[in-house]
């Protein structure tokens, strides 16, 4: 059995659309109008014991829901998921020992208490023992290099600081799943880094099942091997990192480099992406590039032409561009975006 498997899990939202102004909220005491968001809309994937997926999709994509179904906090309307074996609503005890949920955007630990102390209120709840504890805080602020900020107000504490504590509070219990919803979001890039090693580390360590979403994609390039991408509530990839430049880059960027400068004419080969008094970098339709290459040896003196993918983290950008101008132009048509769902036009 797998670690997690969800099968055509669903979440829709329905909130109160309130009319603007006194007259609004008076109208609403009478008859009110609701407007539904389909957050999750049949989400489908299993992960194995031991993977460290990447979860990803723009803004609104309905990451956060899906993470927060399967960490019990939402029930869905829809659809089914195990976790461990466990349907996570359900909120069972023996499910709840075994997963963590660390959410960059929100705080686990007490803002006016030393992060200590509710390390020390996380071992009661969970029933640790001393020895384990004072080995596993250990362990980790070692890993973390943060010992000597135990004993600090959480509120003193930096924001890379404060989520290295927030990361042992979520480790304390030793879960078999983790669930991290943007851990790195608004740390320094140092910080970003250290918080990035421990999760290689941690990972490789414990075989420890990791669902990442970040916006970071140097996050996701370093740590994860696979990779969910969702969008409008509906899943449009999940394969391996390196599959999407397969799947989804549109071009190439043809790299030149010229005995006695740049003397040929580009215009219509491709769009100039970098250009050096020697050399000259050419992003060009994948369709194109033999033609390109033809037809630059033809024309200039080239001294040497390499021919590399674009990275990873420019095809994504360039994906969610793309998905959330599709999402813009429905809602500036008069749509509303959430409760119309077309696949996504790339699938
Ligand atoms: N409690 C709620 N009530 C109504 N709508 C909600 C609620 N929570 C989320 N939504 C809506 O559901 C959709 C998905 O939101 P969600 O937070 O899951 O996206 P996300 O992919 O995590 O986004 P981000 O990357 O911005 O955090 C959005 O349109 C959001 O406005």
């Amino acid at each position: 059995m797998s670690a997690i498997e969800t099968k055509e899990l669903t979440k829709v939202y329905r909130t109160y659309k309130k009319a603007p102004g006194l007259w609004g909220a008076v109208k609403g005491l009478g008859k009110r109008d609701y407007q539904e968001v389909r957050a999750a809309d049949g989400v489908t994937f299993s992960i194995e014991e031991g993977e460290f997926v990447g979860f990803l999709g723009p803004n609104g994509a309905g990451k956060t829901t899906v993470l927060k179904m399967l960490s019990g906090l939402l029930n869905p309307t829809s659809g089914t998921a195990q976790v461990l074996g466990f349907t996570p609503w359900e909120r069972k005890d023996a499910m709840k020992r075994q997963f963590s949920l660390l959410m960059g955007q929100k705080n686990a630990l007490w803002w006016d208490l030393p992060a200590r102390e509710s390390l020390e209120l996380n071992r009661a709840i969970y029933g640790i023992e001393r020895g384990s504890f004072t080995k596993i805080v250990g362990e980790l602020t070692e890993l973390l290099d943060c010992a000597d900020k135990l004993d600090v107000m959480v509120r003193e504490l930096s924001l890379g600081e404060r989520m290295k504590m927030e990361l042992i509070a979520a480790l304390l219990h030793s879960p078999r799943v983790l669930f991290l919803d943007e851990p790195t979001i608004g740390l320094d890039v140092t910080s970003q880094k250290k918080v990035r090693e421990f999760l290689r580390h941690y990972n490789g360590d414990r075989k420890i099942v990791t669902m990442l979403t970040s916006h970071y994609m140097q996050d996701i390039e370093e740590l994860c091997a696979r990779v969910i991408i969702i969008d409008n509530g509906r899943i449009f990839f999940d394969g391996p990192l390196s599959a999407i430049i397969d799947r989804f880059a549109t071009h190439k960027i043809v790299g030149l480099s010229f005995a006695n400068g740049v003397d040929c004419d580009f215009a219509g080969l491709g769009e100039i992406v970098e250009r050096t008094p020697g050399s000259i970098r050419l992003k060009v339709p994948r369709g194109k590039v033999a033609e390109t290459c033809r037809e630059v040896l033809g024309a200039c003196k080239v001294t040497d032409l390499n021919v590399e993918e674009p990275p990873v983290e420019e095809v994504i950008r360039q994906l969610f561009h793309e998905q959330e101008g599709v999402t813009a132009g429905k809602i500036s048509q008069g749509k509303t975006s959430n409760t119309q769902h077309p696949t996504p036009n790339i699938q």
